[in-house]
């Protein structure tokens, strides 16, 4: 495919998106209909469509119409390509540009230019104040991939540098590898398939090794969807790591992960009520909004009802989980989100109730931008 049939088949991809379909959806049935295409024209369709839905309101100023044309002429503009050079209408590009295509002026509005909900704005300035500007931006480009070595970073970048994928380690998180060359073919690699690395944000690593585990201990995965908490810790040397989600279905992954990691976890669908542990990790269902880098379809669908929806089910969850826990144990709540109303107000919600004479022991944030995404961790001492 040509560049401009490239940024037409876009344009088909977010007409449908706009018209209500999830994304992937629409970039499914595209590429259904698109025999023709290779993988790296889908890789680049896709990439486009994905910046596009990222910077939704600054693309479609830049574009001067939310359109999927729109969207597509305004983030090529917005990445300093020339539109004209792709719309050429020959081929399967795009028709021309007319005159009120013509490029307008920057947008002046804050919502427009940070590409984010105005309603969610005073959210964000609640939760990072002066650090909300950069975390904001940081969010309308794409994400870094991040790698969780298993054992010694240097042996997994020399295993991964074998099939030309680059990685340097992060200097803050003893675990994590920045991919820094061929991210697409990390799920195929050999170091991948040996069990030598996982995929898992930087910020998620941060968060495990923050946990005070010393080796052996007992661990409920409260929440445990496709493993990524319960693998990590598994791998921090616990004695037993029980896997739980409400949606049994969600955990199907962890089995085949376990097995490649060399990890053991037990997935427990049904939970024996007197189970107790030594630490108990609450991994609660969120708004994303701490990674809405990777799911940027997430940041437009949020309503204030779905927030309020969330933080009813947060504190059900807390309460539920916090039975699990042993006297003397640990609760460690954590969310991927940036916001004060799942996070910090959760868990002041939970001390000024039944975790009155818990203690809380750790409370961390992590923010949005070059080493990794959005997450907070809240640790509380049961007495
Ligand atoms: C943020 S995801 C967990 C991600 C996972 N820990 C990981 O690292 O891959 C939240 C999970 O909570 C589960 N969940 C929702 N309500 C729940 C409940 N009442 N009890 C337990 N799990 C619940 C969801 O099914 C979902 O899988």
């Amino acid at each position: 495919m040509t560049p401009g049939a490239r940024a037409a088949a876009a344009i088909s991809v977010l007409d449908d998106w706009l018209d209500g379909a999830p994304v992937e959806r629409a970039l499914l049935r595209w590429a259904r209909g698109a025999r023709y295409a290779g993988s790296g024209d889908r890789a680049a369709v896709r990439d486009l469509v994905y910046d596009a839905v990222r910077r939704r309101r600054s693309a479609a100023a830049a574009g001067g119409a939310l359109t999927g044309r729109g969207l597509v002429l305004g983030t090529l503009r917005l990445d300093g390509t020339d539109p004209a050079t792709l719309f050429t209408g020959q081929g399967h590009a795009p028709p021309p540009l007319d005159e009120g295509e013509r490029p307008g002026a920057a947008p002046a509005d804050r919502g427009t230019r940070l590409d984010w909900p105005d309603w969610l704005l005073p959210h964000a300035d609640a939760a990072l104040g002066a650090g909300a500007e950069a975390a904001l931006a940081a969010q309308r480009d794409r994400a870094p991939v991040f790698l969780r070595a298993l054992g010694d970073r240097g042996v997994a970048a020399e295993r991964l540098a074998e099939e030309g994928i680059s990685v340097s380690p992060l200097a803050d998180v003893a675990t994590a590898l920045e991919v820094t060359r061929n991210a697409r073919r990390v799920a195929a690699s050999a170091a991948f398939r040996e069990g030598l690395i996982d995929l898992q944000d930087a910020s998620s690593q941060a968060a495990i090794l923050s946990l005070p585990l010393a080796g052996g201990e007992t661990i409920l995965d409260y929440c445990a969807g496709g493993g990524g908490k319960s693998l990590a810790v598994a791998a921090r040397g616990a004695g037993r790591v029980v896997a739980h989600d409400a949606d049994p279905a969600r955990m199907a992954d962890i089995a085949p992960r376990a097995l490649r990691l060399g990890a053991e976890v037990e997935v427990v669908p049904d939970l024996p009520p007197g189970l107790l542990a030594d630490l108990v990790i609450v991994d609660a269902p969120c708004s994303g909004s701490g990674t809405w880098r990777r799911a940027p379809e997430a940041k437009w669908r949020l309503t204030p009802d779905r927030l309020a929806e969330l933080t009813a089910l947060q504190d059900d969850i807390l309460a539920e989980a916090a039975r699990h826990v042993r006297p003397g144990g640990i609760l460690a709540y954590m969310t991927c989100s940036i916001f004060r109303d799942e996070n910090e107000d959760r868990v002041n919600a939970a001390r000024a109730g039944w975790a009155a004479d818990w203690q809380s022991r750790l409370e961390r944030r992590w923010i949005p931008g070059p080493g990794g995404d959005g997450f907070y961790l809240a640790l509380l001492a049961r007495p």
